[in-house]
């Protein structure tokens, strides 16, 4: 697994996200399919969008008891993704069960990544809504650490904790990051958000992008940016 740019494919159906992904002629971006498209489709759209030939991260982000999580990821491991998460906040007895519920007879399973905190959430609502005290960075890198000791591949974080997080849990634990914006643009909902040319900068691994590209008028050319301005392509 290398440096990406993954598409969040937002959308409320099938037919959107197929047109969609027809804009992208002859290249198969990497793409994430998350709460809205799967729960309106159902398995069979991971199966259509990985049989056209991407790569998909699943992100249904996760966070029951240890025992309903493992056996929802042996529910998924059959899929065929090539990425999933669960919420760190599930603490690690939560993780290592879904690691062990998502890893196949012969060995082999998906990338397993945990959020941290959402890329929404700023240190004035964890610190008011949640109770959490300390600075949201040392938050987000206690929750990598937990996670990397449960055995997981990285987190989801924004990017502007991407070089604290490779620092603390070594540069192979892998940081998926959303929050991502173009210079200059509107947050919308988010909170921690960069550019992806910082993404980059940072350290991130992989940045998440879905409305800068989605809503875009022409999402080729916001893909495009994306991968000039991350990858220097
Ligand atoms: O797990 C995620 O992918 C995720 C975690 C997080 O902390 N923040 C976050 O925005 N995401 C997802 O990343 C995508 C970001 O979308 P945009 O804000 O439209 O670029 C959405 O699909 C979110 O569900």
């Amino acid at each position: 697994m290398g440096k990406d740019v993954i598409i969040a494919c937002d959308f409320p159906n099938k037919k959107t996200t197929l047109d969609f992904l027809d804009k992208f002629t002859g290249r198969k971006p990497f793409v994430k399919i998350g709460m809205e498209l799967f729960y309106a489709e159902g398995p069979d759209i991971v199966r259509e969008i990985k049989g056209r030939g991407h790569q998909i991260f699943l992100d249904l982000k996760l966070h029951d008891i240890p025992n309903t999580v493992e056996k929802a990821m042996a529910s998924l491991s059959g899929l065929g993704v090539d990425m999933t998460n669960v919420h760190a906040a599930g603490t690690r007895d939560m993780m290592e069960a879904a690691l062990r519920g998502l890893t196949r007879p012969d060995g082999s399973r998906p990338i397993l990544i945990a959020v941290t905190q959402l890329t929404s959430t700023s240190q004035e609502r964890m610190q008011k809504e949640l109770l959490i005290d300390a600075p949201l960075p040392q938050v987000v890198t206690s929750y990598a650490q937990n996670a990397k000791a449960a055995g997981l591949d990285g987190v989801v974080c924004s990017p502007l904790e991407a070089g604290t997080i490779h620092e603390s849990c070594g540069r192979g634990f892998m940081t998926v990051t959303p929050g991502i914006r173009f210079a200059g643009a509107a947050a919308d909902d988010q909170s921690r958000i960069t550019t992806p040319a910082k993404a980059k900068e940072m350290g991130s691994d992989y940045i998440v992008v879905g409305r800068p590209i989605t809503k875009a008028d022409d999402p080729v050319a916001a893909y495009e940016r994306c991968l000039t301005e991350f990858l220097d392509q």
